[in-house]
C-alpha cells in the first residue's frame, strides 16, 4: 500500500541554502517532493525571514544563522537539516521548544577533514607553505633548516571524536605517535595514548590538530597562555571551529617567532560569500596555510551529506523517524502500512500520556502501535491506530494542554 501523506507532498516546501548537493534535491525529487526552493548562498536578515517563513523544512550548512528570532518567524517549520557536522549554527534548544528536530551528517565528511589535516601536518613540518611563498616571489631559499619528516614525530590530537580518531589513525600509518586530550574517557584507536591534561599534550608534541565541537568549554580554548605551552617549533592546525582559537593571541606569538607554522580552515569571522573580503591578522604570514573553510568540502563528502540529510528530512515526514536527530527525542519507527500515524510531541509532563490516551478511549479506537521517547524538557509519541478519518482524533490531541505539534500520516 502506497503511505498517503496528510499534507500534500506538493505543499510541503523545502528550502535549501548554501549550494547543498544535488542529491540533496534528487532524493527529495524521488520521494515525490516538488516544491524546493534552493539558494547557492547562506541568507541572513530580512532574505532569511522572507524564504524561511513559510518553509516546512530547512537545508542548512555552517553560514546560516537559525537564532531564535529566525525560528520564532518560521511557523510552519517542520525540521532542520544541517548539511554538515556543526549544528553550532542553530538554536537547538529554541527549535526543540517548538518541536523541531535538528538533523545533521555526523561522518560522512570526516575523512576529507582527516586527510587535509595531515597533509597540512606534513607541509608545515618541511616548511612547504613558507618555500612556496619564496618562490612566487622569486626567492629560491634552498635549504633543510627546519624541515623535519613526520615520521617519528609526536601528533596531539585535541577531541577525539569521528575526525580526531580518523586522523589518528592515518598519522599513524605514516609513523607518528599519537597523543590525545579529551573531556571523556576515549578508546585509543591504534597505538594512540589519552593524556590526563591539556598542558601535558601542549608540552610535548610536534604538531597539535583541534576537533573539537563550538561551545563554552572551547571558546578560546587555545589562548595566549596555551599557546606559550607549545613547544617553540610546533606546529598547530585549526579546522574545527574559529572559536577555538584566539586570532590575536596566535598572531602575536606568531609575530614573535613562536611556532614553526599553523593552518587554519575555520575563523570567528567568516565571508558570507565568496564576493565578501576575508580579514584577519594572520594574512601576512607565509608559515601560516589560510583555507577558507574548506575542510569538508570534498565531492565525496558533499555528495554523500546530501544524500544522507535529505534521506532523514523524507524519512521524518513520511514516517516520523527522528533517529539521530541531536537536540530531540530519538524514535526509529517501522512502517506503517496498513495503519493511521499520529504524531504528538509535547511538553515533558504528567498526565500528558493519559490524556492521549484518553482520545482513543473517547473515540473507541484501537491502538495498533504506540511508540514514546521522552527528553527531560519533551516528549515525542507516535501512535498507529486503524482509523480512515483521524480529524476528530487530531483536534482533540491538538487541545492537550501542553502540546507543542501534532501531525499525521496516512
Ligand atoms: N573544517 C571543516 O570543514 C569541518 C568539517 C567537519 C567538522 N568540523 C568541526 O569539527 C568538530 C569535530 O567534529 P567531530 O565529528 O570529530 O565531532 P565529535 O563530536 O565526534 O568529536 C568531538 C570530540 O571533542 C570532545 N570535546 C568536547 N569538548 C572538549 C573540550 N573542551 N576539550 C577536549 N575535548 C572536547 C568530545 O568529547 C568529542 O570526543 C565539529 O564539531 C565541527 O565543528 C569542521
Ligand atoms: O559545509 C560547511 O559549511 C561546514 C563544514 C564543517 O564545518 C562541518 O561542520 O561539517
Amino acid at each position: 500500500m502506497t503511505a498517503k501523506i496528510s499534507l500534500d507532498k506538493s505543499k510541503i516546501k523545502f528550502l535549501l541554502l548554501e549550494g547543498v548537493h544535488q542529491n540533496a534535491i534528487d532524493v527529495l525529487k524521488a520521494a515525490g517532493y516538488t516544491n524546493i526552493e534552493y539558494h547557492k548562498k547562506a541568507l541572513d536578515g530580512e532574505d532569511l525571514i522572507n524564504a524561511i517563513k513559510d518553509a516546512h523544512f530547512v537545508g542548512i550548512r555552517s553560514r546560516t544563522f537559525l537564532t531564535e528570532e529566525v525560528i520564532a518567524q518560521a511557523s510552519k517549520l517542520v525540521a532542520i537539516g544541517c548539511f554538515c557536522i556543526g549544528t553550532n549554527q542553530v538554536n537547538l534548544e529554541a527549535a526543540k521548544r517548538r518541536g523541531i528536530p535538528v538533523f545533521n551528517a555526523p561522518f560522512s565528511n570526516t575523512r576529507s577533514v582527516a586527510e587535509l589535516v595531515l597533509a597540512e601536518i606534513i607541509l608545515l613540518m618541511r616548511q612547504v607553505p613558507k618555500a612556496n611563498a619564496e618562490v612566487h616571489r622569486g626567492i629560491w631559499n634552498k635549504s633543510a633548516a627546519g624541515s623535519n619528516e613526520v615520521r617519528g614525530k609526536k601528533l596531539g590530537i585535541i577531541g577525539y571524536g569521528h575526525i580526531g580518531s580518523q586522523l589518528s589513525i592515518i598519522a599513524e600509518s605514516i609513523g607518528m605517535q599519537v597523543y590525545f586530550y579529551d573531556i571523556e574517557n576515549k578508546l585509543p584507536l591504534g597505538n594512540a595514548q589519552q593524556v590526563a591534561s591539556l598542558e601535558e599534550l601542549l608540552g610535548s608534541c610536534d604538531a597539535i590538530s583541534l576537533h573539537v565541537p563550538e561551545n563554552a568549554s572551547t571558546k578560546n580554548l587555545i589562548n595566549a597562555e596555551r599557546i606559550a605551552q607549545l613547544k617553540d617549533d610546533a606546529v598547530l592546525i585549526n579546522a574545527a571551529r574559529g572559536t577555538v582559537v584566539d586570532i590575536d593571541a596566535l598572531a602575536a606569538a606568531l609575530d614573535a617567532g613562536k611556532l614553526r607554522g599553523a593552518a587554519l580552515d575555520v575563523f570567528p569571522e567568516e565571508p558570507a560569500s565568496a564576493s565578501d573580503p576575508f580579514e584577519s591578522p594572520l594574512r601576512k604570514f607565509d608559515n601560516v596555510i589560510l583555507t577558507p573553510h574548506i575542510g569538508g568540502s570534498t565531492s565525496e563528502a558533499q555528495a554523500n551529506i546530501g544524500t544522507e540529510v535529505s534521506s532523514k528530512f523524507v524519512k521524518y515526514s513520511d514516517n516520523g523517524s527522528t533517529l539521530s536527530a541531536v537536540n530531540f527525542p530519538e524514535v526509529s519507527l517501522p512502517e506503517h502500512a496498513g495503519a493511521t500515524r499520529l504524531l504528538h510531541i509535547h511538553e515533558n509532563r504528567p498526565g500528558i500520556l493519559n490524556k492521549i490516551n484518553q482520545v482513543f478511549v473517547d473515540l473507541n479506537v484501537n491502538i495498533a502501535a504506540q511508540f514514546l521517547q521522552t527528553d527531560p524538557t519533551i516528549g515525542y509519541v507516535v501512535i498507529d491506530v486503524e482509523l480512515e478519518n483521524t480529524n476528530e482524533a487530531l483536534a482533540r490531541l491538538k487541545e492537550i494542554d501542553g502540546t507543542i505539534k501534532a501531525r499525521v500520516l496516512y
